[in-house]
């Protein structure tokens, strides 16, 4: 068959997003979108690196392969497809589309991490003095990485507010979301050595949204002075979708500047800001746009600094940006900025809210310049809190 793009559809043939997908006939497997169908890859290609339940082994195959690969779905979709091998997207299960192998998350916006900074620490600098030096991180748990669309159990545990003598055990009172935007690498680098910045593109698949579930109170109680832990490692969903770096050329930008400049390791020679817009949905109410745009810290020097000390990295390594936020409040990433630490509710639905209830249903998004004069879009990030247990 030929496959149809509407007019305007967010996966033209300048996205390709990859994923892995299951039918009530087959079982997961590697496909790619284009526009509202999954073309099979397995079943079209006849290559068996896709006819596996996660991407780790064509992600494994390194960028020359990517790019022929990406060539042959051009191609292959701009021509007649099996029908066997398409699918309407309404009709597959998506699945998470990669056994994840390391989970790290950094603080990149310099927006956020100034909202932050003054919420959690009202009687110093806002930003540390490290923090326009080196793009600060700290490493989470790959195994509660799970796919859009996974229900949320509140997170139970240790909880102070600065008022209270004692902590008290419970579900936490503040659950919160981040919106981000996460990395995925297709070939790793070896114990002892460093990546360089440029090795961005030659180390680097694709990019997914994140949501980073975030306890608020368990994370203001316990993270000092070692960082985050059992405040975030609950779950962090990402999308079913994997937009391929190619996909991102026209996205590309320079980084709104960086003062002082950073050290060697972390110049960067070619811009990897990336233009792309996210949309945040509070229980069906559009409740906030960040813009990647303003990212102080690249995914390269990420990367580089990342494994910088000789710590290696793998296929399958999630590294994610942080929360973003603009420099407007309809453009922060978490509800703690946007409700002021809870002090000034956001309406949603005719209803005040500061941080999510029981049952609430949050949906992130984002569009990014296609490289045929369009938008691409990542599809979303969908997730429902269900109460603790
Ligand atoms: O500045 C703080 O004390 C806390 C910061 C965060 O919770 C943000 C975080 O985990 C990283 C991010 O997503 O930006
Ligand atoms: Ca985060
Ligand atoms: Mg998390």
């Amino acid at each position: 068959m030929k496959i149809d793009v509407a007019e305007g559809s967010l996966f033209g043939l300048d996205n390709l997003p990859y994923g892995v997908f299951s039918t009530p006939g087959t079982g997961p497997r590697v496909g790619v979108r284009v526009g509202d169908q999954v073309v099979d890859l397995a079943a079209a290609l006849g290559d068996e690196v896709f006819a596996q339940p996660t991407l780790n082994a064509f992600m494994a195959q390194g960028r020359r392969r990517w790019d022929e690969v990406r060539e042959r779905i051009t191609e292959l979709v701009s021509g007649e497809v099996p029908d066997a091998a398409v699918h309407p997207v309404r009709a597959v299960t998506l699945h998470l589309p990669v056994a994840v192998a390391d989970y790290v998350d950094f603080y990149a916006s310099e927006h956020h991490a100034t909202n932050l900074g003054r919420l959690f620490r009202p009687d110093s600098a806002p930003l540390m003095p490290n923090w326009k030096h080196l793009p600060v991180g700290y490493h989470g748990r790959a195994g509660t990485v799970v796919v859009s669309g996974t229900d949320i159990v509140r997170p139970s545990g240790q909880r102070k507010a600065p008022d209270e003598a004692a902590p008290t055990f419970g579900p936490s009172r503040r659950l919160d979301i981040e919106a981000e935007l996460g990395f995925l690498v297709g070939t790793g680098s070896e114990l002892g050595s460093a990546v360089p910045v440029e090795e961005f593109a030659e180390r680097v698949f694709g990019a997914v949204l994140v949501n980073d579930w975030s306890a608020r109170d368990i994370q203001a109680w316990e993270y000092v002075p070692l960082g985050p832990f059992l405040g975030k490692s609950f779950a962090t969903s990402i999308s079913p979708w994997v937009v391929p770096l190619a996909a991102l050329e026209a996205a590309r930008v320079p980084t709104p500047g960086q003062d002082p400049a950073p050290l060697p390791y972390l110049t960067e020679r070619e811009p990897w800001g990336l233009d792309i817009e996210l949309t945040v949905s509070w229980n069906g109410q559009e409740v906030s746009r960040p813009p990647y745009r303003e990212m102080y810290w690249s995914p390269a020097q990420m990367l580089a600094h990342m494994t910088v000390n000789g710590a290696a990295s793998r296929t399958g390594d999630l590294y994610a940006s942080g929360t973003i936020s603009g420099p407007e409040k309809e453009q922060r990433g978490a509800f703690i900025e946007l409700s002021w630490g809870g002090r000034e509710p956001v309406v949603v639905n005719g209803e005040e809210r500061t941080f999510l209830a029981d049952g609430d249903e949050v949906v992130i998004s984002a569009t990014a310049p296609g490289t045929r004069g369009g938008r691409i879009g990542f599809g979303e990030v969908r997730g429902r809190i269900l109460p603790a247990r």
